[in-house]
């Protein structure tokens, strides 16, 4: 084995072998086997995805190849030649850059900081920070332009800006120094499309430019345009390698969920949005919102939400979604305003507030809102339901876990048991869990931000159905989604933001998929979402 100086020297390097090939890799965390044997062969020049369901093995097998995890068997080759990769540092000296799942980067540091954090050398030649950065900024700020960060916003700190953001900065980052390997686990989850349709171009550039590309993702479609090679994973192993030609979306998914499996995601596709009409009950608000307004970032904007009634907030990045359904829920402070539900007018200065007034919301960012990470999977679950965790008697316990156990299932939540800390499941696994908690709440309005991001298309149909069931027993739900197509699918209406204000709505969704056509929808709620003149 060698360790990771020198970089592998292309003159050693045979010519026709592959950039990195992953041989037979175990490994094992208490209790569960995450890899099972996996190999994986990749080639320069090559787009190759990476797929499977939650909990599968990709991230686990791509922190090996990061330096992030270590193996307990197995082998990695580069360019032909065995080697051991200890550490993230010596990841990178091999020329392997990532591009995370959840994100990485520093906040109190700035976003130059931030991308030349420990590559100075690589961005510059020389080592010294201080004397560099006016260097590094300038030859870094064509590339972070492109992706919309301003000269300006290289100086501050990544915490000011959002989770959007701040995604594009790790992709910033990543491109800077072109790698020989570039890893992407989701690397559009939450991004618009046009900033996709960059990423994608770079994707392709790299390609072009021999770098061989990594990727995982959970949407099938995009896999279709762009990779050239599929690798399928199942239960920390290696189902299939095939070229992406040779494959349909069909037997894609067959071998990631197996044949039943698949039934439900096509029903799923089939299905209208959900047809339930409860009479005059569909009319009454259940919430109202009225004139909200939150100087620079909510502009007067009213609404209501009504019994059994799926609302859409459509907009691009920075319309104000998130931040008006944060207003909502008594995060943020609004300076004027009010919020009616069920005709009372309330208070909701705090998310405790909301929360007796019939709200929940299942956050964008389950790292920093969702998750209590050192809790087990059944509290993380329950724990809005049944109170503090810590006061739990025998009975508290049995129903938590009688609860866990029916979510674990109708979620299919890959988790060794319902006692498992939540930081131990997969990226997609805890999304479920904290979906399960929202849903548990049987709260009268139940919002969701960017509910599946990051969750496999098995589980996304789960979610859309367990959305809807809640919807036909009575309560609204509030749906904030980048994709149109999720919109288009689970909502009964969308009302479209712009800059802060509400500029529109499309009524009656299903009704004119049915007679206009899903692309005269999506183009209805694009329009009013980019224009400029507001
Ligand atoms: N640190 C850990 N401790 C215990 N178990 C872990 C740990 N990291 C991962 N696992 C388990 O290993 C399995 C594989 O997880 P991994 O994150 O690799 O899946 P994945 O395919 O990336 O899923 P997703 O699509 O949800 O991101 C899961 O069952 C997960 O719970």
């Amino acid at each position: 084995m060698e360790t990771p100086s020198p970089v592998p020297d292309e003159a050693q390097r045979s010519a026709d072998a592959p950039h990195l090939r992953m041989t037979n890799i175990h490994k094992r965390f208490q209790g569960v086997q995450a890899l099972d044997g996996v190999s994986l062969l990749v080639h320069g020049g090559e787009i190759h995805a990476l797929l499977g369901g939650n909990g599968a093995g990709k991230s686990t097998l791509l922190n090996v190849l990061s330096g992030l995890v270590i193996p307990d068997s197995g082998t990695i080759e580069l360019a032909g030649r065995e080697v051991s990769i200890g550490h993230p540092r010596e990841a990178q000296a091999f020329g392997i850059s990532t591009i995370h799942q959840e994100l990485s980067t520093v906040p109190d540091l700035t976003v130059l900081e931030n991308i030349f954090l420990g590559r100075e050398k690589a961005l510059t030649g020389k080592g010294s920070v201080l004397l560099n950065r006016r260097q590094i900024a300038r030859q870094i700020q064509d590339l972070a332009g492109e992706f919309g960060i301003t000269r300006s916003e290289l100086w501050r700190p990544v915490g000011e800006f959002g989770a959007l953001k701040k995604r594009v900065i790790e992709i910033v980052k990543a491109l800077a120094v072109p790698p020989k390997i570039l890893i992407l686990d989701e690397p559009t989850s939450g991004l618009e499309e046009h900033e996709k349709t960059l990423l994608f171009e770079h994707m392709r550039s790299l390609q072009r430019r021999g770098v061989a590309l990594i990727w995982v993702t959970h949407h099938l479609d995009e896999v279709f345009g762009l990779a050239d090679v599929v690798t399928v994973m199942r239960d920390g192993r290696t189902v299939a390698r095939t070229k992406t030609a040779a494959l349909t979306r069909r037997e894609l998914a067959v071998q990631m969920f197996g044949g039943d499996a698949t039934q439900l995601m096509e029903s799923a596709e089939t299905l209208a949005p959900s047809r339930r009409r409860a009479g005059d009950q569909l009319d009454r608000p259940r919430l109202r919102a009225v004139n909200l307004t939150r100087p620079g970032v909510l502009r007067d904007i009213s609404f209501d939400v009504r019994r059994g009634e799926i609302l859409g907030i459509g907009g691009l990045a920075g319309a104000g979604r998130t931040e008006l359904v944060r207003a909502l829920m008594g995060l943020d402070k609004l300076s004027s305003g009010r919020i009616e539900i069920d005709g009372r007018p309330r208070r909701i200065a705090h998310p405790k507030a909301a929360y007796k007034a019939g709200l929940a919301m299942v956050p964008e960012d389950r790292k920093q809102l969702g998750i209590l990470p050192d809790f087990s999977v059944a509290e993380n679950i329950s724990v809005s339901e049944l109170g503090p965790v810590t006061a739990a008697g025998v009975l508290r316990g049995r129903r938590e876990r009688a609860l866990a156990d029916s979510y674990i299932r109708s979620l299919g939540i890959k988790t060794p048991s319902p006692a498992e800390p939540i930081r131990n499941l997969s990226g997609g696994n805890q999304q479920k869990a904290i979906i399960a908690r929202c849903l548990n709440t049987k709260p009268s309005i139940l919002i969701f931000d960017e509910p599946t991001q990051g969750i496999d298309i098995h589980a996304k149909a789960e979610v859309h159905r367990l959305i809807r069931d809640v919807v036909e027993k009575g309560t609204s739900v509030i749906v904030i989604a980048s994709e149109f197509s999720e919109l288009i699918s689970l909502c009964d209406r969308v009302i479209v933001l712009n800059r802060g204000a509400l500029v529109g709505e499309v009524r009656d969704i299903p009704h004119r998929v049915a007679t206009e056509g899903y692309d005269a929808v999506k183009h209805a709620i694009i329009d009013k979402a980019s224009r400029a003149d507001r």
